[in-house]
This record gives C-alpha cells, sequence and structure tokens, in this order.
C-alpha cells in the first residue's frame, strides 16, 4: 500500500476549479475554470472541506499544494507533450467524439493512449498520497477513466466512486476503441459507477457482460434508483444513473437581484429593445449545435419568417480547446456564419447576432439569462447541458421560454422545454417560431413546471444522492 494522506473525502478531476493563467509580464494569477463539472462540484467541495486533486490548466508549471477558502487544491503537474497526447489526444481527439454518437471521425493514436495511462497513473499516485485511511474518493469524468483501478491496487481501503459526465456511447460505437477492454476494466476498479442516464448505465452494464464475461443483474436501471450489480471476482461494483443539476436556489435568488434585474433591462435597452431576444450560452464545441441554432436563423431570415430589426441574437461562446483541430475548424464556420447573417440582414450600429468569444462574469450571465425570451440549446449530443437547467432557475418571473436538443441529457427532465430534433432543422425553425409566438399563458405554465423539476433536483440532491449510495452500498 502507498502512504497515505489526510483527506477524508477528495475529488480527483482533471482540471483544479481554477487555473494558473500566466500573465505577460511573467507573473500568474488563478481564474475559475470553465465548463459544468467544476460549476457542479466546486460548492460540494467546499462545504465538505475535502480535497480536489486536478491539473491547474497550464503546462510545465510545478505548482505546489494550496488551500483555497476552506480547500485544499493538489494541482498535478502535465508537460507540452503530455496536455498534447493526454488532453488535446486522447481525452479530447479519442473519446469526446466517440462517447457523443461520433459526431466527429475519432483519431486513435497508440502514443496518446500510452500517454492517457501514464498520466492516469499519476492522478491515481497524486490521489493516493492526499487520501486519509478509509477515505472516500470520487473521480470524476472520461480523462481519468483508468484511475479507479489504479487507485484500487494503491489503496485497497479507500471507497472509490467514479462519474461520467459526458454520454456513455451505444455498445456499437464503443467498440471501436482499441482499448476498450482496458477502459472498462479501468471503471469497474471504483465501488460504484454512476452515469447522468439509465441509458448509459445499461450500455455499460451490456459491455461488462458481454466484453469481459462477467456476472451481471440484468433488470432495467432506474434514475437514483435501482442499480445494476457487477461481480468482479470477489467485489460487487454497481453501477446507476445520477443526472447531474445546479445550485437552483442559489441561482434562482441571484436571478431576483435588483443588480441582475435592472443589468438585464440595461443589456435589452443596449441591444435597441428588440421585441424579442434569442440567447446561446456554450463553450464552443461542435456538440453543442451552435451551427445548427445558426443555420435556422438565416433561413428563417431569408423566407422573411423573423424580422431583424425585431429579433436578437445574442450567442456567448466561451473559447475551449482550441488547439485542437476539429474546435479551430469549426470556430472559423460559426464565424463566417455570423459575419454571414450580418452581412446580409444587419444594418451599420445593429447587427442580427452578437458573438462573443471569450468568457463573461457570471453575474453578466446570469443577467442575460433574465433578459433573454428564447434560450437555444440545440446540442448534437450533450452529457447533461447546465446552461438550461441555469436559464430555467433564473425565470422566477416564469417568462421566457427554452428550445432544447432531445439529443441532451437535461431534455430526460426537462419534458416542458419546447423539445427538438437538431438534425431536423424545419423542425427546429417551426419550433422556434413557435416559441417566439407562444402564448403567453402557455409560455407560464411551461415555465412553471419546469421550475418545479429544477428546484427540486438540484446539485446537492445530485452529490447526495450519489454519495449515499456510495457509502451505503460497501
Ligand atoms: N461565468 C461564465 N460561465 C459560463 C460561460 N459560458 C458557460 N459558462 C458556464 O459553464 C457551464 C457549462 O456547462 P454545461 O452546459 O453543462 O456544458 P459543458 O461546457 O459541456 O460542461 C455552465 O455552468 C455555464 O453557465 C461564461 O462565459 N461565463
Ligand atoms: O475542461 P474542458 O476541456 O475545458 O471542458 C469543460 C468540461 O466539459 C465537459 O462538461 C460536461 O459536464 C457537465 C456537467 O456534468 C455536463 O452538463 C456536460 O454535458 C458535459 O459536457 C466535460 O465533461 C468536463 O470534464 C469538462 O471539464
Amino acid at each position: 500500500m502507498s502512504p497515505t494522506g489526510t483527506s477524508d473525502f477528495v475529488v480527483v478531476a482533471n482540471r483544479l476549479p481554477v487555473d494558473l493563467e500566466k500573465l505577460p509580464d511573467g507573473s500568474t494569477r488563478w481564474k475559475r475554470s470553465p465548463g459544468g463539472l467544476v460549476t457542479a462540484l466546486e460548492p460540494i467541495l467546499r462545504s465538505n472541506r475535502g480535497a480536489w486533486v486536478g491539473w491547474p490548466g497550464v503546462p510545465d508549471v510545478e505548482v505546489e499544494p494550496i488551500v483555497e477558502e476552506g480547500l485544499q487544491l493538489h494541482p498535478v503537474p502535465l508537460s507540452s507533450a503530455e496536455l498534447s497526447n493526454y488532453y488535446e489526444g486522447f481525452s479530447n481527439a479519442t473519446l469526446w467524439p466517440l462517447y457523443h454518437d461520433v459526431v466527429v471521425k475519432p483519431v486513435y493514436d497508440r502514443d496518446w493512449w500510452n500517454t492517457y495511462v501514464e498520466v492516469n497513473r499519476r492522478f491515481a499516485e497524486a490521489t493516493a498520497a492526499t487520501a486519509a485511511q478509509g477515505a472516500t474518493v470520487w473521480v470524476q469524468d472520461y480523462q481519468l477513466q483508468l484511475v479507479p483501478k489504479m487507485l484500487r491496487m494503491l489503496r485497497p481501503d479507500v471507497t472509490i466512486g467514479f462519474f461520467l459526465h459526458i454520454p456513455f456511447p451505444p455498445v456499437e460505437l464503443f467498440m471501436q476503441l482499441p482499448w476498450r477492454r482496458e477502459i472498462i476494466e479501468g471503471l469497474l476498479g471504483a465501488d460504484l459507477i454512476g452515469f447522468h442516464l439509465p441509458g448509459g448505465a445499461e450500455n455499460f452494464m451490456y459491455l461488462a457482460r458481454n466484453l469481459l464475461g462477467l456476472n451481471t443483474t440484468r433488470a432495467s436501471i432506474g434514475t437514483r434508483s435501482r442499480f445494476g450489480e457487477i461481480n468482479v471476482g470477489f467485489r460487487s461494483v454497481r453501477v446507476g444513473a445520477f443526472p447531474i443539476s445546479i445550485d437552483s436556489s442559489g441561482l434562482d435568488e441571484l436571478a431576483r437581484s435588483r443588480a441582475v434585474r435592472n443589468r438585464a433591462a440595461e443589456i435589452r435597452r443596449e441591444l435597441g429593445n428588440p421585441e424579442r431576444i434569442m440567447l446561446g450560452v456554450d463553450r464552443l464545441d461542435y456538440t453543442k449545435g451552435i451551427d445548427i441554432r445558426l443555420r435556422a436563423i438565416r433561413e428563417l431570415l431569408e423566407e422573411d419568417r423573423l424580422d431583424p430589426a425585431q429579433n436578437i441574437m445574442v450567442q456567448l461562446a466561451t473559447p475551449s480547446r482550441e488547439r485542437v483541430e476539429h474546435y479551430v475548424r469549426m470556430r472559423s464556420a460559426i464565424e463566417e456564419q455570423v459575419g454571414r447573417i450580418n452581412g446580409e440582414y444587419g444594418q451599420v450600429g445593429h447587427p442580427v447576432v452578437h458573438y462573443l468569444h471569450r468568457p463573461i462574469d457570471r453575474h453578466e450571465l446570469i443577467a442575460f439569462f433574465v433578459a433573454a425570451d428564447l434560450m437555444l440549446v440545440t446540442p448534437l449530443r450533450d452529457g447533461m447541458n447546465l446552461v438550461a437547467k441555469e436559464y430555467v432557475a433564473c425565470r422566477s418571473d416564469l417568462g421566457g421560454a427554452l428550445l432544447l436538443s432531445e439529443f441532451t441529457g437535461a431534455a430526460a427532465e426537462l419534458r416542458q422545454a419546447y423539445l427538438v430534433n437538431p438534425h431536423d432543422l424545419d423542425g427546429v425553425k417551426n419550433t422556434m417560431i413557435e416559441a417566439l409566438t407562444q402564448d403567453r399563458e402557455e409560455g407560464r405554465r411551461r415555465m412553471r413546471s419546469l421550475r418545479r423539476q429544477v428546484l427540486a433536483y438540484d446539485v446537492d440532491r445530485w452529490a447526495q444522492s450519489f454519495l449515499s449510495a456510495l457509502r451505503n452500498g460497501r
């Protein structure tokens, strides 16, 4: 067994909740990391006074562990070559597209795989050195699927949970992966493996049974209930579905504040008081379907079904994985689409699409949610999509409408959204018009029902349901 640390509760994720930023003068500062995983986990860890093991967001730096507002951060360093092979390569050009329905073609590269194994080992060793005797360790996401098995070998005393934040693909797609056995075996080092949806959990059960020949239960898996079980030697591994959520009441409260309300009204004025504001908020990722909503808007303008003076689109796009080839290409394509729409339908000083490619302040983002009449969430595939839930949490006025792709995890819960198939462009266009022209009472009815769901099932409930299943199962 390796030497033990002092933390009773440890989260292990690719990123720390803060990224180290190198400034032009050579100095450094910490800034919040992007994405839903950090949004979801940070409050839970702070309230548990736990430790977080993760990469500090820039390569080739050795950073000492730090304590930030009661949270211990244990940085795992990565070299530039490791970043390129493990993060940009195997995580984001192999696993990410493979697990998102092969939306783009995954690359299978043996050097990337070897680095993935090495980096997973480093994370497992750092975790082993951080966790106290008998600690609970919660490993997060597709970048670290080998850590459960590696950690179990180093530290059989700890309880290990694993949660996958992205979809777990159908078996026909997963079987493409040359290292498919290793991944399934890596995950089976955990005591409990969590997915957002029962479908992902059942895909995994099928593989454990048919690829590894293990004994498993066969009954269907429920949401936060009816877990599957897999016999692995003398151990039993449980498998369940735990849809992630947001700090709904915190967001609700912030969105009701006078400052946010005033800012939302100001945003509308700054946009020229249009009749309707449409909003998209995403990491700039090809899975998010930003191109689909832009195409729908352009065709609606072309067909005179949208008045460009009265219907304004705001697309907030956080930069993401900027050195991965598909992301570079997609950025150019989206910026071309924005330019084309504005070139053909905008006026000087009055573009139809307002596009920002930079992260914006959280309070400002909430004001945009409050200002938007129609939230456009059109991914081709998305594990959950917290943005959809955040929009709903911000609408205590029961105003606005949510257009949501059926291929997001969120669609399984937000049934009163305007659901669309993003592959069906005419369907998307017609539903956009339906939502933009909805009857006020119909809109309020839908939003009331959506809010009931989001406020009842918040991030705390997600974490508690996973962690109590983990602790009670041993
Ligand atoms: N503060 C801030 N948060 C953002 C911005 N863009 C996206 N986010 C947040 O990042 C998270 C995105 O999560 P999600 O929709 O699940 O998609 P993911 O990016 O694939 O994890 C949400 O909590 C968003 O509010 C931004 O520009 N500023
Ligand atoms: O760390 P990055 O490469 O910059 O990417 C940001 C995060 O993106 C992914 O988020 C997922 O998790 C969300 C919360 O469960 C979920 O709502 C969303 O559907 C997923 O795409 C990724 O899984 C994280 O590991 C990244 O940190």
